[in-house]
Parts: C-alpha cells; structure tokens; sequence
C-alpha cells in the first residue's frame, strides 16, 4: 500500500500546481485577446500566424529540460495555442475527407485540436475552397516515405495560384479492421486507398494472399464502407477505426515501420520568415543538353540545400519537364533571393509555391 500521508501531500501539490497552471494559461489567452486587438485596430484580418507559432514551438523545444520529452510538451503549447486563438476566430481547415483520414489527424496536429475541420471529397476541392476564401486554409497530402510523392497533388499545384504555408509530418500506423459482420477467418475482400493498399503490400500477399484489394477514395471511405459489409476488411488509422466503430484484426501491419506521410498546409497569403523556412517552386525547363544541370547549379553555388526535386510531365506539351524544387531558406534571404533571380533568368516558367517554416513536430 502506498503511504497515504505521501500520497495526500503530493496531491496537494499538484492541485496548487494546477492552480497556477490553470491562472496562467487564463492570462496567456487575455494576452492573445489583446494581440487579436491590436491586430484588429491595424486593419489585419489575419489572426493565425504560423511563423509567430513555429517560433513559440520551438522556443519551448529548446527550452524543455523534461521530464516530458520536446515533442510531448510542444503538443500541450500546441493545443494551448489553438484554444487562444479560437477565443477569437476559430481557423476553418478544409481535408481530404470523408471525417478519420489522416489528413484530418494531420490538420488537427498542424492546428490543433480547437480549429475546425471541413471534409471535403477531393483535393481539387481543397484547393478550390481555399481559393474561394470558404475556408481559411486547406491540407494535402503531397508524398509517402514508402510509396513517393502523391502526383495528383503536385498536378493541381500546376493550375492553382495557392501558396504553401506550412508542411506537416504524420507516422502512418495501418490497421486491418473489420465489422461485426466479418470473421478473420473470411475475409474476401479488402477496402482501402491505393496508397495505403501499397503500403501494406508485403503484409497482404503474407496474410491475404487471395482477398481481392480494392482501391477507395480514401481509407476513412474504406472503414466507412465495410461497416455493414459481410467479409470485408478496411485498413485505416486509428481515427477511422475509432470514428466508424470497427475492430482491429491486427495492428500496425504496414510494411515499413518508419512509414510516413508529409502534408501541406495551402492558404492565399505568403507567410513571413520563421528563421528556420523551407521554399517550394514549380520550374518548366526547356528541353536542351545540360538544362538540368543548369538549373540546379545556381543552389549548390549558393549555398542552399535542396531537400527534394521532382518531375512531371508538363500538361500543355510546351515544355518537356517541370520541376517540383524543395529548398532550404525563405525566400526573402538574400542567397534564396539570389538563386530564385537566376533561375528565373533561365528556365521557361518559375513560380514560387511559397516559403514557410519547416515543420516543427
Ligand atoms: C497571439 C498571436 O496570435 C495567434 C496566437 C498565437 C499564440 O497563442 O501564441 C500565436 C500566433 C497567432 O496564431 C500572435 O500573433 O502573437
């Protein structure tokens, strides 16, 4: 038995603790208030700073001594943060939808958990209510450790005048889940997006080598769908499976362990310096010897690192390539600025996506 004495004066510490916590937090969010005033009185409409809180996140990263980890105690700030901001506006986020997909679970990550999420059935769609000013912002997906880049995000990159203004990192834990109409033992058919399908591939062919795979719009749609369904599984994240009522036949069943999926965060304004940015552009480069090598030797020249390049075909067979360029630095640094001139002495096309600050958590 523990000791009751110790037990009670330790209770008591951590209720007066709470107290102060509980008088702090009150008086951060009166802070934010007066700041959404401010910000009112000067004729700003926009109250979501995300570069103010890359800042705020990562000071209290730096800070933390433990015992809880950086990651944990930025989560906490994270949510702490959403709350102010929704004292006074709510940020309204478009996803992928349909409710349980993880662009959901990563919009809520980016925003937190006081901002409110908009389903949306395609990311054309996203891009369009952002664009239309319906919502204040919007998430994609954009690409996969495991199975590359998602290229109908980058396609609709190429029609829109959207910016970038922030990525976000999700660990993507597949599950096989069924209803309560499907024993493991018989099951014909699996449901879920292609991308998650391929994920899971090797786990599959191991375990349900002759269960037809059919592809969904998403995996959300997939657990949604197999609900009332006899021998059908779904394999979706823990959102969908919590959301849609269904069991986890087996857990975790992606092939890679580390497999993760990067999204983007769209909106209509260009976010100011974080002090730790990336930049993303679209360049159409003409088809001649030596062109790529041209255009990626200004970077290197001056310094500044490229975290992805990639390829699509150009869509009005102008052009024989357009780049997808990810870098290191905001834009408005003088190296970026200088690489971004250059380059747009050079190439058919360039334009900046945006510059935004590196993902925090
Ligand atoms: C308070 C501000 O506005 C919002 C709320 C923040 C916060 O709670 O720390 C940070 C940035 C903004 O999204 C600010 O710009 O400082």
């Amino acid at each position: 038995m523990a000791d009751d004495k110790q037990l009670t004066r330790l209770r008591d510490q951590i209720d007066s603790i709470d107290d102060q916590i509980l008088a702090l937090i009150s008086e951060r969010a009166r802070c934010a208030q007066q700041v959404a005033e401010v910000k009112q009185s000067a004729g700003d409409a926009v109250f979501y700073r995300p570069e103010r809180e890359a800042q705020v996140l990562r000071h209290i990263m730096a800070k933390n001594q433990g015992p809880l980890d950086n990651e944990e105690m930025a989560r906490l700030f994270r949510e702490i943060m959403s709350a102010c901001l929704a004292l006074e506006q709510p940020v309204k986020v478009a996803f992928l939808g349909p409710e349980g997909t993880f662009t959901q679970e990563a919009a809520l990550k980016h925003f937190g958990h006081s901002a409110v999420t908009v389903p949306l059935g395609a990311i054309d769609e996203v891009f369009r209510e952002v664009a239309a000013g319906a919502v204040n912002y919007g998430v994609v997906p954009v690409e996969n450790s495991t199975e590359g880049m998602i290229n109908h995000t980058l396609d609709t990159f190429l029609d829109s005048t959207l910016n970038i203004c922030g990525e976000v990192e999700l660990r993507i834990h597949h599950h096989l889940l069924v209803g309560p109409n499907t024993h493991s033992d018989h099951i014909t058919r699996v449901y879920s997006h292609s991308q998650s399908l391929a994920q899971c591939r090797q786990w599959l062919d191991g375990h349900y080598p002759k269960a037809e795979r059919i592809a969904v719009s998403s995996n959300a749609e997939a657990a949604k769908r197999i609900k009332g369904e006899w021998n059908s599984a779904a394999i979706a994240g823990d959102m969908a499976a919590e959301l849609y009522g269904l069991t986890k036949l087996n857990e975790k069943i992606e092939d890679r362990p580390d497999n993760s999926t990067r999204f983007l965060i769209i909106g209509r304004d260009s976010i100011p310096p974080s002090g730790d940015d990336k930049t993303s552009i679209i360049v159409a480069v003409r088809n001649e010897p030596g062109a790529l090598h041209n255009l990626l030797e200004p970077f290197h020249r001056n310094g500044v690192d490229l975290t992805r390049v990639e390829t699509r075909p150009s869509r009005t067979g102008k052009w024989t390539y357009v780049f997808f360029i990810d870098f290191l630095g905001h834009r408005d640094a003088p190296n970026v600025s200088a690489v971004l001139a250059e380059v747009g002495s050079i190439v058919a096309d360039l334009r900046v996506l945006g510059s935004y600050p590196k993902a925090v958590l």
